[in-house]
């Protein structure tokens, strides 16, 4: 079994005629329409036989004139509609690829993507899926209409003699052969070449997303020199490929004449024995020169679903990585909606099996309301609460409630419409403020993001920009400082009406009216919702309702800023050194 069977269980060509299915009308069409445009062909010669006869018969030529003249005309016009036809399917089959994928991906499990390179899968997307064009035309036709060409052609040669069907047939499968252990060559090489554009995809993706850290460091050649070498590899395995496919049809061409030359040798030696007339072999090898076109057009396809066939593989391989099952959006919470309680117990969790846990039985209770803050040193599993509130992982044991419900019975939309992620990096997209904020709750009111705006003191910057809040942040947002990106973040979970919010503070330093400003607002949510936060500042701590330290994958201790300094040495230290630093 090639790399395309192996895992699915399924031929690479079943993969095929899934996508290919939903189109099959239009692509008999357009196969037949390529049918019906070879007969027309076909159909010429004999007209001009007639013309001939005609004239030679001092009769009128008007009508085989006429006839030859529609047969042209009709040649031309049935020849570029099939082909039109075939082309817009074989694009309806990419954009069938990459719409399934572009969805799949979009609910591909995060420790899945954990795993992934993102550049990888783009090229997925958009690479790989483009292969599918081809392979739908050139060799699902080519394999329809040669096929058939070539049944009917040596029905008619058995038809004629038998015997040189025989002969002819005997040097076609020797060339089958051959042809055999040549394809599974261009499938390794075109699956190699593929691979290394996912390659390249990933390098692009990486150098990319840190451009600014790239040039800052001088890392420009090294840089250079890996997409260099991605790029080098995928030529060296489809110029490997294309040698393949090169001698996967000369093998065909050589065969042909190598039957032509047995035929005539066999064929004579029958002639001269009388077991048949010279016409009948004229007629023969007028027939294997015939079988030439169509054998060639077999093999095109087969050499082709090879490329076809390494590309489908890679899309399965996307098609099977982790996924959360598909869902529909849930309604967000209802203004005045009552705010979320949380609760671990004895969670353990590890990022991968073959990874050291992260946590080992954590264990906390927030209720409904209020700011609980969570603190610790780095690495100590802050964030991870986050991600395992949001289901963005499952822990390996223990149980996490929302609303005293497990999160494993809650709809997966459901929960996360009840709640606002504020990431530490707040990732902005690219596109307009407005879509920005907007994410989350596409049909909020003006008078809403009005609203969110000003208590996220959004509203000097929207008033500064040249086209407020229709001016295009740039990709990641880097038209934006990287305060005016907190709180862009903040703003736009504020206006999903979050009964839970995650905060996830970040480490760099707000000027100091804006964290005060940002200080108030979150308290002032935190009347109506519920509110964690990963706190790196004083300033959050000493405004919690209650803090919970972490260090090491274990909660150490809860209290209130004034309990913990007292009683807890290790968050006194935290207090004293890395808040107060940051606080100050
Ligand atoms: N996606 C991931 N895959 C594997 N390991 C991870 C992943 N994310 C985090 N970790 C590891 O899990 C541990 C806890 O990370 P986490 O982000 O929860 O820490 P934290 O307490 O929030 O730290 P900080 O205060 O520095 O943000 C770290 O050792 C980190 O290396």
């Amino acid at each position: 079994m090639s790399a395309a069977d192996t895992e699915t269980g399924q031929p690479a060509w079943r993969l095929l005629l899934t996508y290919v299915r939903p189109h099959r009308a239009a692509l008999f069409a357009g196969a037949a329409l390529s049918l019906v445009t070879g007969a027309t062909g076909l159909m010429l010669p004999l007209v001009a036989r007639e013309l001939i006869d005609d004239l030679a018969h001092d009769r009128a030529i008007t009508g085989a004139l006429l006839a030859m003249s529609g047969l042209v005309v009709a040649n031309a016009a049935l020849g570029a509609l099939g082909g039109y036809v075939l082309r817009r399917t074989a694009e309806s089959v990419v954009l069938g690829a990459r719409r399934t994928l572009s969805s799949y991906l979009l609910r591909l499990r995060v420790a899945a993507v954990d795993r992934t390179e993102p550049g990888d899968l783009m090229a997925r997307i958009t690479s790989d899926t483009t292969l599918l064009r081809e392979v739908t035309t050139d060799s699902l036709v080519g394999l329809g209409t040669g096929g058939l060409t070539l049944l009917a052609t040596l029905v008619m040669m058995g038809l004629v003699d038998p015997v040189l069907l025989g002969v002819t047939l005997a040097v076609v499968a020797g060339a089958g052969t051959v042809l055999g252990m040549i394809v599974p060559r261009i499938n390794r090489a075109s699956q190699q070449a593929q691979d290394a554009v996912g390659v390249m995809g990933a390098a692009l993706e990486r150098m990319l997303g840190a451009l600014r850290t790239v040039k800052a460091s001088g890392a420009e050649p090294r840089e250079e020199r890996t997409l260099h070498e991605a790029a080098e590899e995928s030529w060296r395995q489809s110029v490997r490929a294309a040698k393949w496919s090169a001698a996967a049809g000369n093998t065909a061409g050589l065969a042909m004449q190598v039957a032509f030359i047995t035929v005539l040798a066999v064929g004579g030696a029958r002639v001269a024995t009388g077991a048949i007339d010279i016409g009948t072999l004229v007629a023969f090898l007028l027939f294997v020169f015939y079988l030439m076109a169509p054998i060639q057009n077999v093999v095109a396809a087969v050499t082709q679903y090879q490329t076809g066939k390494a590309a489908l593989a890679r899309i399965q391989d996307a098609l099977r990585l982790p996924a959360e099952p598909p869902a529909r959006p849930a309604p967000l919470p209802a203004p005045g909606a009552e705010p979320a309680s949380v609760a671990f117990r004895d969670v353990r969790f590890r990022y991968a099996d073959d990874l050291p846990y992260i946590h080992h039985g954590v264990t906390f209770e927030v209720p409904a309301r209020g700011m609980t803050a969570f603190v610790g040193p780095s690495g100590a599993g802050k964030t991870t609460v986050f991600s395992l509130v949001e289901r963005f992982y499952d822990p390996g044991s223990g149980e996490i409630t929302l609303d005293g419900r497990s999160l494993a019975d809650w709809d997966l939309a459901s929960l996360r419409a009840a709640i606002g992620y504020v990431e530490q990096d707040a990732p902005v997209l690219s596109g307009s403020l407005r879509d920005n904020l907007l994410l989350g709750n596409p049909g909020a009111d003006e008078a809403a993001v009005a609203a969110v705006v000003k208590t996220t003191r959004l509203d000097s910057l929207v008033e500064r920009l040249p086209d407020g809040l229709d001016t295009l942040v740039g990709h990641r947002g880097t038209k934006l400082s990287g305060g005016e990106r907190q709180r862009v973040a903040i703003a736009r979970a504020l206006l999903r009406r979050p009964r839970l919010l995650l905060l996830d503070e970040a480490t760099s330093q707000l000027d100091a009216v804006n964290e005060a400003a940002l200080r108030d607002t979150v308290a002032d949510v935190a009347r109506t919702t519920t509110v964690l936060v990963v706190a790196h500042r004083l300033s959050t701590v000493t405004m919690a309702d209650r803090i919970v330290v972490m260090d090491a994958g274990r909660v150490r201790a809860v209290g209130t800023h004034r309990t913990l300094v007292a009683e807890d040495p290790l968050y006194a230290e935290l207090a004293a050194t890395q808040f107060l630093a940051a606080g100050a």
